[in-house]
């Protein structure tokens, strides 16, 4: 793992001092930690966290494996609340060791059913800059840690509707159905999903409130986060092919989009508002050039101190000089001028070198010093780079459009002048939308990769989105008095508070067909306010309510394992079943076990209730040596004189989870199935895995078929949510 121009460029720039500069290199050719932080709400977060620290750490204590020594995991200790862990274990060890083994287990189970993200360390440092609310830890990436900060207040089977909301935006369409995925682990009537280039994202409209005027205005954010894409030689140490490919040009490369990007949603920004930028790169040409050059162009922005946070995190202060490589043989010069005059006369128009890939003039009032690096020698982590900028002001709109017309004549030489009078013209209406509209409260994420062929400089993007072949179905919200709405709200007690007239579904009919998703009110209103084509929405709110067919269900809509929070603060106590947790393991064990295999409370309960949907809470204490940390709810399903826990892939996921952590093993018909062929293959000494036979499961549009757990999730390696 060499690289000889990867050396000499980060030497140039005196990155690292001279006396660390060995131990930056050999940490960088060393296998990353595994990191990984407990999520969801807050007090899911604390209660997994607790049964790490006091159940599998005291085990994984003093370990000796092959003669060696064997660290237990440990707590990283800037991550707040200790949420966070690092181990760093060969995987013969996480293969062999039988407490390690279990440990493993226990991780990806949890990991399967979003209560455990791994993520590298310093890839979670963004969102805590953005200091929505005080964080915890989520399921997935960043998109899920702001999230998690929005409903960091919930209760485990309780969650709120955020007023505010999350957007995350990719410009890869595969990457936000990636997203969809990772944040349905954190289902949340407030997010969206877009698929934007970020550095041209069209301006989102919502009513005026109180009307005024003119009908719309521009929404503004008070929370960005901009993880651009970047060359990524942070992560060296996870991403070993880096070594040979790096070249000093990457950085250059990619610069002018990040600044675009950065530009982009600093103008969208709220006063008082917040960006986080952040790369996994180490290049000052990626991060301090694109911070310094993004707050020469859009006054009213400074970089905030966060020094004091997080006292825990060994970090290192922006640069306040750099210099960009001219080319790939590592020639430099002083300054854009010097080196436009060393250019023939021919080559001065088409070099791809920009102004801003050097140091401005007035670099020491900008107070670069305030980003954050982070080296992976440090605190054995990844590399990495943070900037927190704040908006401070708003110049009056004549002062800006002045101010604006002589720093383009005085700082910025970029190829696309032409387009300056137009950003003007763009911005002013921004600012006057944003005075009118700063108690909007609202977060936004800004997810990004590749660089794009042709940039421009982005401001309000052209209009016409709809021939980009954007396929998704329309977003239609159902009259509160639907039948198939009020049918279902009747059968599970659901109050007149619910807020059903945030219902919508997703065909090109309108009707209620499948699956009904709840939103929150701006959601509904920038749905209402906006051609969705243009806004590329992929996805908005959470999927509530699926359509159940079959005998026993006629054609009704049942609550789905994500909807369960959502509407439990609208179902009074005396609609839920109670039960304890030997029922819980009856329907786990259990193919469907008639009523009759329940006692007799439990049975009484059930038999006067209708045919379908109920929901069931298990209340949380021990019993039996099983102990249950939190009150369990789920949907269960009552067909003729039988029970069955509603499983949809995400569910049947959990049970497992929670089969092994209540009862040591997984006691679902399936597990069990897998397990006496596993003692047998083992008894002939077959090492192969006999496959198991496919329990059905309830899905949506499907006979509800009430059966617990299949092979499909055999535990494999811990997935990474992220990508840093
Ligand atoms: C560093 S990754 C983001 C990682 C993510 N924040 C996380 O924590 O998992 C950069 C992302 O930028 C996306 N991207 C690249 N160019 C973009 C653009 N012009 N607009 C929006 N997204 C872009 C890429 O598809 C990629 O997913």
């Amino acid at each position: 793992m060499n690289n000889a121009r990867f050396e000499s460029y980060y030497k140039t720039q005196s990155i690292i001092p001279e006396d660390q500069w060995d131990a930056f290199l050999n940490t960088l050719r060393e296998p990353l930690p595994t990191t990984f932080r407990v999520a969801g709400s807050r007090q899911v977060a604390r209660a997994l966290s607790e049964v790490v620290r006091d159940t599998y750490i005291p085990n994984l204590t003093d370990l000796v494996f092959e003669g060696e020594a064997i660290p237990p995991p440990r707590q990283i200790p800037w991550y707040p609340d200790g949420l966070a862990w690092q181990f760093n274990v060969p995987k013969k060890v996480l293969r062999k060791h039988p407490e390690f083994k279990k440990f493993h287990s226990f991780l990806v189970y949890e990991t399967e059913v979003g209560n455990i993200s791994r993520q590298e360390a310093v890839s979670m440092l963004p969102p805590l800059f953005l200091q929505v609310i005080d964080m915890c830890a989520a399921p997935g990436s960043k998109t899920a840690q702001l999230l998690e900060a929005l409903h960091a207040d919930d209760d485990v089977n309780s969650s709120s509707i955020p007023s505010g909301i999350v957007i995350a935006n990719d410009t890869d369409p595969k990457r936000t159905h990636l997203l969809i995925h990772q944040s349905s682990r954190l289902p949340s009537p407030s997010f969206m999903v877009m698929n934007l280039d970020a550095s041209n994202m069209p301006n989102i409209k919502v009513p005026h409130e109180p009307p005024q005027g003119s009908n719309l205005r521009n929404l503004v954010f008070d929370r960005i986060l901009c993880d651009v894409p970047c060359s990524g030689d942070g992560t060296m140490r996870k991403n070993v092919a880096i070594w040979k490919h790096w070249s000093p040009l990457d950085g250059n490369g990619l610069h002018s989009l990040q600044l675009r990007i950065l530009k982009r949603a600093m103008r969208v920004l709220a006063k008082g508002g917040r960006i986080v930028y952040s790369t996994c790169s180490l290049n000052p040409v990626e991060n301090e050039a694109v911070i310094a050059a993004a707050l020469n162009d859009i006054p009213g922005f400074t970089l905030i101190d966060v020094s004091s946070l997080y006292p825990q995190l060994i970090r290192k202060p922006g640069m306040t000089y750099w210099k960009p490589p001219v080319d790939k043989e590592l020639n430099f010069s002083d300054s854009y001028e010097g080196y436009l005059e060393s250019l023939p006369e021919e080559r001065r128009k088409t070099t791809k070198m920009v102004k801003t890939h050097w140091p401005p003039d007035n670099v020491d009032e900008l107070y670069l010093d305030r980003c954050m690096r982070l080296y992976p020698h440090l605190q054995d982590t990844g590399g990495f780079f943070v900037a927190v900028l704040e908006r401070v002001e708003f110049p009056s709109a004549s002062e800006r459009t002045h101010k604006e017309g002589k720093r383009t004549a005085e700082h910025l030489e970029e190829p696309s002048t032409a387009k300056k009078p137009r950003i003007n013209e763009v911005e002013v209406e921004d600012i006057m939308d944003q005075d009118e509209s700063a108690a909007v409260s609202i977060s936004a994420s800004a997810l990004v990769p590749e660089p794009e062929q042709g940039e421009k400089d982005g401001v309000e993007p052209a209009e016409s989105a709809n021939d980009t072949g954007f396929k998704e179905p329309p977003y239609t919200y159902l009259p509160r008095d639907d039948p198939s709405v009020v049918a279902c709200l009747e059968k599970l007690n659901i109050n007149s508070s619910f807020p059903a007239h945030n219902l919508l579904v997703r065909n090109p009919t309108g009707e209620a067909a499948r699956s009904m998703y709840l939103t929150n009110d701006l959601v509904r209103k920038i749905i209402g306010s906006n051609d969705y084509t243009r806004l590329r929405l992929v996805t908005a709110g959470t999927k509530i309510f699926g359509r159940q067919e079959g005998k026993s269900a006629g054609s009704s809509f049942r609550v789905l394992g994500d909807g369960i929070p959502v509407v439990m603060p609208y179902i009074a106590d005396e609609h839920i079943v109670t039960a304890d947790i030997e029922m819980l393991r009856v329907l786990m064990e259990g193919y469907y076990p008639l009523l009759t295999a329940f006692n007799q409370e439990f049975r009484r309960t059930l038999e006067i209730k209708s045919p379908g949907n109920h929901i069931v809470r298990f209340p949380a204490g021990d019993r039996d040596g099983v102990n249950l940390s939190h009150d369990l709810v789920v949907p269960i399903w009552k067909s003729g004189m039988s029970l069955g826990l509603m499983i949809d892939k995400k569910t049947k996921r959990s049970v497992n989870a929670l089969s092994l952590r209540l009862f040591g093993r997984d006691i679902t018909t399936v597990g069990q199935q897998k397990a006496k062929s596993q003692n047998e293959n083992q008894a002939r000494g077959d090492q192969t895995e006999t496959p198991v036979e496919h329990a059905p499961m309830v899905e949506e549009g499907k006979e509800p078929t009430p059966v617990i757990g299949d092979d499909d999730n055999v535990p494999g390696e811990v997935e990474e949510n992220s990508e840093t």
